[in-house]
Order: C-alpha cells, then structure tokens, then sequence
C-alpha cells in the first residue's frame, strides 16, 4: 500500500496559499495523489486532496495559524493510515489516529500542531502465544499469534491482506514488546520478510474479504421497538436522526453496552467542546453489563477535539471504520457508531467552502452522498480472507437542525442505510423512550430476519410483529378521528384498537434505558406482545357480541398488562399467570353479560 519507496529523500514542495485548513502549494509534481506531508515548521500533518500539475491542494488535520507561504511541505510517501496491533482497545484517538490518553497526559486539553505520537505503544509488554508453527504455509489474514489484550479480548494478530510464503521463525511464547515482529515468513521470490506486531493500512481503502454474506442474523440489541418492529442485522446499517435532546445519545450508548458485538468503535463527533469532553468522561464509567467489568474494555473511542480543525473530523469516520475491518478480519462481530454523522457532513461542507467548490443544496458538497455511501458500504457480514466470519455492523447518529428529516444529511443517508430509527420530538416530550417513532421508522432487514427469530425465539414471531404493526398503523388513523371529534363517538372495535395499542405503547414499546428493563431479550418482548395479542383477540370476540369496551378494560388483570415489561424473561409463571387473570376476567365479563341478556336486563 506505500506510495513510494520510503527509503528515498522525501519529496519537498513549497506552500504557495493558506486558507484555514486548506493549503495550496506548488513543486509538488513528484508527490502522490493522498500522499499524507508535513507541513511548514511545525511540520503540521496533512493530505494532498487534488494533483494540478505542479501545484497541489491539501487539507490539514492541524491548526494552519502562524503557517507562512514559502514554508516547506515535506512527502512522507504513504497515504493516510492507522496502525493495527494489540494496545488499540480501551484507547481514545483523535480523528487521525493520534492517542489522546497520552497527549492528553503530554500536552492537557489543547494538543499542540505538529504533535506527533505513534498510536500504539511500543514499549508496552504482551503476553503472547503462536498459533501458527515454522514450516507452516500461510497466506494474508492467518492467525499467527494471539494475546489476551483485555479481560474481554483476545487480539488475533495476523498476517497482512496479500501476503503469501512459508514461517521460517514464529514468535515464543512468553511477554513481547508490541513493537517487535511476530514471524519471519519466506515468500513466493524465497525473501526472508518479517512480520511486524504492528501493521498499518490506508484509512480509506476498504480491508478486503473473501465473500459477502446475507444479512440474515440479527444484531440483537436488547432493545424491544429495535429486535421486535425495526430489527438490524448483523453487518448492517442504520441510522438514528434525531432532533436536539431526543436521545441519540442514550440510544447510541445502549446499543454500545448491549449490541450484539465483541468489539465497539464509537466516533463522537462533537459541535460544541464540552460534548467531546462528555464523551472521554461518559464512557470509561459505562459497564460492559454481561461481563460487569468496565465497557472500555472492548471499546475504542475516537473523539474530535474541538480546537482540531474540521479535516480531522472528516478523516474520523474512515479511522473508525478501518479499525472496525480490522477486528472484523478476526473473525469478531464489530459495531461502530458515529454520533453525529451531521457534525461529520458540517466538516465536509467547511472544507468544500474553503476550497471554494460548487455548493449543492445547503451548501452541502456535490459529493456528500457518495462520501457517505462510501462510510455505509463498508458495513458488512463477511467470510474473511482466512474463511472466519466477521461484521462491521454500522449506526449513525444524524442531528437534522430543528428535527427536520427532509434535510439533505438524513435524505442522502436514508439512501445508503436499511434500518431507519427516526426519533420524535413528541415522544421525547412526552417521556416515551426510547422515543423511536413506530411510524417514521423502518427497516427493511425484517423480512430476512423473521426466520432467525421464528427459529430461535418463537415460530409465531413475523405473524405477531406483522400483527402489532398493522395495530399501530390502524390507531394512527384512529386517532386523527379522535382528534378531530372525540374518542365517545367512535365504534368499540375501533375502541378496542386504540387500547391495545395504548398497552403495546406503554407495555411493550416504552423501555427505560436506567432500570431493570434496560436490556429486554427478545424472548420477554415476544412473551409480552403475545399477551398483549391474546388479550386483544379475546376482547374483540366479545366486542363483537356488544359486550362494552368499558367492562372489557376494567379489570386490575388487564391494566398489569403494562407491568409485564417488570418480569424477568424466563419467568414463564410469571407471564402464564397473568394470561390466567386475564382470562377468568373476560370469562367473568362474557359469562355476566350472558345472565344479564337471559335475565332480560
Ligand atoms: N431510553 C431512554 N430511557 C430513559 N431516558 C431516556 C432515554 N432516551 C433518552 N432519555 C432521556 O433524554 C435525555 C436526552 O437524551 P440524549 O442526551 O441521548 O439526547 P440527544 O438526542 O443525544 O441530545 P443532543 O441533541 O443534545 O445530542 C437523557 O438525558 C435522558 O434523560
């Protein structure tokens, strides 16, 4: 993946014009389209983003204040990269990889340009075992050692994507440095070539895998309105726009603690300073809940600090998204989250400003959809070049200003994802949470998933989901006419609709991320709607033979309904007991009803 030889001088260029954090300078006839140079004194990083014969133009990760014309700019002869190896989990970085725990110790809140640090200590030891043997014959993404990185992971360190030959020499086991090799391999022209611990790759080329599988196991998160009416699948992609306080966050940080996947990656991207600092401090104190030990420990954070200019915040999204691929190459299930994905698009319509390009709608950049098809499509549930299965399943936040979702950030990125979790502004204000809109939202991996969850939770799962969803359409429009003349004119059926879907709203949909109910297992979820679903069968049969809703719904069995969310999920008892109630009260209700009629009442 190297530009050039690095053993050559580098290139030397001439900065020509500044511009906030873009530079344009000339002599650069020699460099590569990409290339990552230093610039000027400070040797501030940046990357050449357009070749114009002799003169370049690049964006610069770092503050160009102070930057003079004249100043140097210096090739490094490799595109934008991160480095890959065991030290990555538990580490924030900033947009271009560069470790804020240490700088943060080094330099405090406001980094210095220029600051450069390798983003995996080398020093530090590691306990490491081989997997592979001398004489083996391997070729790109084979195991060849592993080491225990945290309590909840074990990094796979493997050989690079491409790479063929025989080990002539493999790692013993025993405490390594993480800077050293891992094998020495012998390749196909018979080079000795050593493998490092470390290995590095181009943030924006995809890692490459052997095949792409269907999106056909879900990405359980423990979340009901998610698993049961909008469900994600594993390698998936899905996006949650949002007005202001709508809880994207908490949204984004349940999924994180309860999502379905052994490694997350969780981008923030901040607007204002104090949501980068939320960040740092929000998510060292999150529990990783099944294991009980600090979430951090298979979670890597990169945050975008708000003294670094915007291209480093554009260059996030592909950082996180190549570490993704990275533990998805071994074989581990990977969420990534961006929140927000609109701070993200802001960066890239700064940058086009400056560069002084066409604006399209909002001054939004021509290529603001492909930037983001190209962020979404590297999701995925694949066979790995080594034959494991890995996903990159991703989710992006989007804060459309004032809640507007016909803005062009959420209309291009509904292009690009397949599960859509709209957040209302009327929930979030009327405490529903989470406030996930049963009718702006979607998601179009439901039907490949029914089967999963027909197998492995209940074969009844597509039919009662299709059922409650058809409910909560049928109670929308109920409840315009309610609006319009008053619930008493209308007929009980239509009645009877909008109670069930009062119990599905309040028993089912509404899940509090703080308390006992914070991870629901799709079992309970099913338990629960199925409940909800006899009741409703019940109550329409006696509807239907003019027995009053008022009668049908009074009745302490029937509001414990909105209680059931409070049971565990194997408390089977539990749920059998209150469908009993539920029971010998309409049977009571039927059975009273018939006396009366034979009484002549
Ligand atoms: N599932 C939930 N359970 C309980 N409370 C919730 C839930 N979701 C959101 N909230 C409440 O809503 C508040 C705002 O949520 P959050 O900070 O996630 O919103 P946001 O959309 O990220 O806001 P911003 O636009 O400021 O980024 C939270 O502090 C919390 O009190």
């Amino acid at each position: 993946m190297e530009l050039k030889n690095n053993s050559q001088a580098p290139h030397r260029g001439t900065v020509e014009f500044v511009n906030g954090p873009v530079i344009r300078a000339s002599g650069m006839r020699e460099f590569a389209m990409r290339e990552v140079v230093k610039v000027g004194p400070k040797r501030l990083m940046g990357e050449i983003i357009k070749m114009d014969g002799d003169e370049a133009t690049i964006q610069v990760y770092e503050d160009t204040d102070g930057l003079r014309v004249y100043e140097e700019v210096v090739g490094t002869g490799e595109p934008l990269s991160v480095e890959l190896g065991p030290g990555l989990i538990g580490s924030f970085f900033d947009g271009i990889g560069r470790p804020l725990d240490s700088l943060l110790e080094r330099e405090g809140m406001y980094i210095s340009p220029g600051t450069s640090v390798n983003m995996i200590n080398r020093e530090r030891l590691w306990e490491i075992t081989p997997v592979a043997k001398t004489g083996d014959l391997v070729t790109g993404g084979v195991v060849l050692a592993e080491a225990q990185e945290t309590p909840l992971l074990v990094h796979k360190i493997m050989t690079p994507p491409g790479f063929e030959g025989e080990i002539t020499w493999i790692i013993p086991a025993g405490r390594h440095h993480a800077g050293g090799d891992v094998a020495k391999v012998k390749d196909a022209f018979g080079r000795e070539v050593s493998i490092p611990i470390i290995q590095r790759w181009p943030v924006r080329t995809p890692r490459p895998y052997r095949e792409r599988l269907l999106p056909n196991e879900p990405f359980v998160t423990g979340q009901r309105v998610i698993d049961g009416l909008f469900p994600l699948a594993k390698g998936g992609t899905a996006c949650i726009p949002g007005g202001f306080g709508t809880g994207k966050t908490v949204t984004q940080h349940q999924l994180a603690k309860w999502g379905d996947a052994q490694v997350v990656i969780y981008i923030g991207c901040g607007e204002r300073g104090n949501e980068m600092t939320d960040v740092l401090e929000q998510f060292p104190v999150l529990e990783d809940p099944r294991s009980g030990r600090p979430l951090m420990e298979r979670t890597i954070l990169i945050a975008n600090t708000s003294n670094m200019p915007v291209a480093a915040r554009e260059a996030s999204i592909y950082t996180g998204i190549t570490l993704a691929e990275y533990f998805r190459d071994m074989g581990y299930d990977v969420a990534i989250m961006a929140d927000s994905t609109s701070r993200w698009a802001e960066a890239l319509r700064e940058l086009s400003g400056r560069l002084e390009e066409i604006p399209a709608e909002e001054g939004f950049p021509a290529y603001l959809p492909s930037r983001l098809a190209e962020f979404y499509e590297r999701a995925g549930r694949v066979v790995t070049i080594s034959g494991e299965n890995g996903s990159v399943s991703v989710i992006g936040a989007v804060s459309p200003p004032g809640g507007d979702f016909t803005e062009p950030v959420t209309r291009h990125t509904k292009r690009f994802i397949r599960c859509f979790w709209g957040l209302d502004k009327n929930l979030a204000n009327a405490r529903h949470y989470p406030a996930i809109s049963w009718t702006d939202s979607y998601s179009e991996y439901a039907g490949e998933l029914d089967e999963w969850f027909c197998t492995n939770v209940d074969p009844r799962w597509g039919e009662v989901r299709g059922e409650v969803r058809n409910i909560l359409a049928e109670d929308n429009k109920i409840q315009q006419v309610i609006k319009l003349v008053g619930e008493d004119v209308l007929p009980d059926d239509q009645r009877l609709i909008a109670f069930t879907a009062f119990l599905i709203k309040n028993g089912y949909l509404q899940q509090n991320s703080f308390g006992s109910d914070s991870y629901s297992p799709p079992l309970k979820g099913f338990e629960i709607l199925s409940v909800i679903l006899e009741f409703h069968h019940k109550a329409m049969e006696l509807v239907r033979k003019d027995i009053p809703i008022s009668l049908i719904k009074d009745d302490e069995s029937v509001d414990a309904i909105t209680h059931l969310r409070e049971l565990a999920a194997d408390d089977r008892a539990g749920f059998d007991n209150l469908r009993g109630r539920i029971d010998t009260h309409l049977k009571r209700v039927a059975a009273e009803r018939t006396r009366k009629i034979r009484g002549g009442e």
